[in-house]
């Protein structure tokens, strides 16, 4: 037989941590580049030991280590779009930029991933000057959940109008090119409603709400999703919603595993409509 090999596959790189429990970081953002028919690249900042109840332990690569596993990516294989998650310290946010900028990586989504859903801190206090310096201006998009939202315009956040306004502050003050503030963390019915701004536009993204408790890796997800979607091509507005639409059927699917918060589910609609 004929190998049919596939030469145009777009390819996107995660620069994150990886979690042992395979819900969050690493392992859910491949999951979600292969869901996409993207071809998934790694750079690993860290090795969390982690499940659905919280994080027992976490190491950190060197910034060389991961500056080294970056280029080996783009100077080979080249990227058509990157995200960050879990960066843990300051010299790894500061070598990731670094590299992204030498590197010409384009269409940069920072998830600036603070604190684990566990209540785990995942990001050391004094990363945050630099992640906000030296990186953040450098994304096409940045997807901060309620609490690093919160974090990064100082703002109390309580309500949509909160968020909206907080989407604003951090346009502004931290020269995001587009700014989208993720409602997984809110109550009622502002829970899983999140908010754009892209300096033009303030637009307020909703789709179902899931009632489930598992929802272990949703801000990884989303922010992978939106990476695949602008390495196949899609613009960023385009690249959002589609992404948006993605984690709610990963959390209408999610995964009742382990005694604690258990992981969305990538593929399993696949699997449900096959019977
Ligand atoms: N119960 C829910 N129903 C619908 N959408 C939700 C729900 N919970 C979270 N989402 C959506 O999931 C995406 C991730 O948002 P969330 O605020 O949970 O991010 P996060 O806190 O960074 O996630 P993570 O758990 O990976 O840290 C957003 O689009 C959010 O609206
Ligand atoms: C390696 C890694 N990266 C990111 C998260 C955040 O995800 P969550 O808030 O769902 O725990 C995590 N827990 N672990």
């Amino acid at each position: 037989m004929n190998a049919e090999t596939i030469s145009r596959v777009p390819v996107a790189l995660t620069i994150a941590g990886s979690d042992s429990g395979g819900g969050a970081g690493i392992q859910a953002d491949l999951r979600t580049f292969a869901f996409h028919c993207v071809h998934g690249t790694s750079a690993i900042t860290c090795v969390t030991a982690q499940n659905t109840l919280g994080v027992a332990r976490v190491d950190a690569m060197s910034p060389e280590a991961v500056a080294a596993q970056i280029q080996a990516v783009v100077e080979d294989i080249g990227v058509q779009a990157a995200k960050t998650g879990m960066l843990l310290n300051q010299g790894i946010i500061a070598t990731v930029a670094q590299q992204v900028e030498t590197l010409g990586i384009n269409n940069l989504v920072v998830d600036p991933v603070m604190v684990s859903r566990t209540g785990a801190q995942l990001i050391d206090d004094n990363a945050i000057k630099t992640l906000r310096q030296q990186l953040i201006p450098l994304a096409a998009i940045i997807t901060p959940n309620r609490y690093e939202a919160q974090i990064l315009s100082g703002l109390p956040i309580n309500t949509l109008d909160d968020m909206r306004a907080a989407a604003q502050v951090i346009h502004r003050n931290l020269k995001a090119k587009a700014v989208l503030v993720k409602g997984g963390g809110m109550q009622g019915n502002a829970r899983g409603v999140d908010i754009w701004f892209d300096g033009q536009h303030l637009e307020t993204l909703t789709t179902k709400q899931v009632d489930t408790k598992n929802t272990h890796g949703t801000g990884c997800t989303l922010s992978a999703a939106i990476a695949s979607n602008l390495a196949k091509g899609q613009n960023l507005h385009q690249a959002v919603t589609q992404a948006k639409e993605y984690v709610t059927t990963a959390l209408t699917y999610s995964l009742n595993i382990g005694q604690g918060q258990g992981p969305v589910g990538h593929f399993f609609q696949l699997l449900q409509n096959d019977g």
